[in-house]
């Protein structure tokens, strides 16, 4: 069983502390963690941290050991995309896979990628460079090359932010899929709080960069957060189908 626990951690840019003691005592493997926030509270910073990428005090550990990045524990899909290399979309996720995979993928690599592009539903981009991509396709095949690399660990920073409806639904089903399939702990950053709602396990709250709330997106999400986090009145309704909805009726009122 692989858990995540987060304890006493803090994060400084200079002088200034944007990570505040935060603690997250055990996510469990199998689960889709939704990271949730304004904007500037902190979540970017938490999720580098956890990456490695951003200096930090504290412990995280994975199973009770500290999380060890060299062992491609971690995989990690920033915010922001970095600039494309001139490689295929098929070479891409090649590179990234025998960066860190098992000998298995070494043997059955190319199958691996198709299958992870067939899931997707952008195997027709396999032959296509990444700087000839749209926005939207560029952030499928990041969501890929963390994927292919089986980590233990897989944080996503707005992983449907360039993404239309169908590809949001689409690639949310298909990480809570492969989240309990591989056992991973996941933990993606989102502003859509339905999306929330609808795909994940648990969600985690920040404001400030302190945790103001943690349990299942039911608890997390509802009128009184929605007015002391993001200002707004509103509340979380079930449509037909039973699936909770955020409904706002407008800004609080000052
Ligand atoms: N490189 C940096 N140097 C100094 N301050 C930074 C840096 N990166 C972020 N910050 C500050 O740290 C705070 C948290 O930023 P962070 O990007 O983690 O927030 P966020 O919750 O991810 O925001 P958003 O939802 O807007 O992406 C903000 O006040 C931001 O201005």
């Amino acid at each position: 069983m692989t858990h995540l626990s987060i304890a006493k951690l803090s994060v400084r840019y200079g002088k200034r502390r944007v990570i505040n003691g935060l603690d997250a005592p055990c996510l469990a493997a199998g689960e889709v963690t939704a990271l949730l926030g304004p904007n500037g509270s902190g979540k970017s910073t938490l999720l580098r941290a956890l990456a490695g990428l951003q200096p930090c005090e504290g412990q995280i550990a994975l199973d009770g050991r500290p999380l060890d990045r060299r062992r491609g524990q971690a995989a990690y899909l920033p915010q922001t995309l970095p600039p494309c290399v001139h490689l295929t979309v098929f070479e891409s996720l090649m590179v990234a896979g025998q960066a860190t995979a098992s000998g298995l993928f070494r043997r059955h690599g190319d199958d691996e990628v198709v299958a992870l592009l067939e899931s997707l539903g952008i195997v027709r981009l396999a032959r296509s460079h990444l700087d000839q991509l749209s926005g939207g396709q560029r952030q499928l095949v990041g969501i890929a090359q963390a994927l292919i690399r089986e980590p233990a660990l897989l944080l996503l920073d707005e992983p449907l932010s360039a993404l239309d409806l169908n590809y949001q639904f689409h690639v949310m089903d298909l990480l809570r899929r492969e989240t309990r399939r591989r056992r991973m702990v996941t933990l993606i950053v989102l502003h859509d709080l339905n999306a929330a709602l609808r795909h994940a396990d648990r969600a985690l709250m920040l404001k400030d960069g302190r945790l103001l709330a943690d349990g299942r997106p039911e608890q997390v999400i509802d009128a009184a957060a929605l007015r002391a986090v993001y200002g707004v009145d509103g509340r979380v309704e079930r449509c037909p189908q039973g699936v909770p909805h955020v409904l706002v009726d407008g800004l609080s009122a000052a």
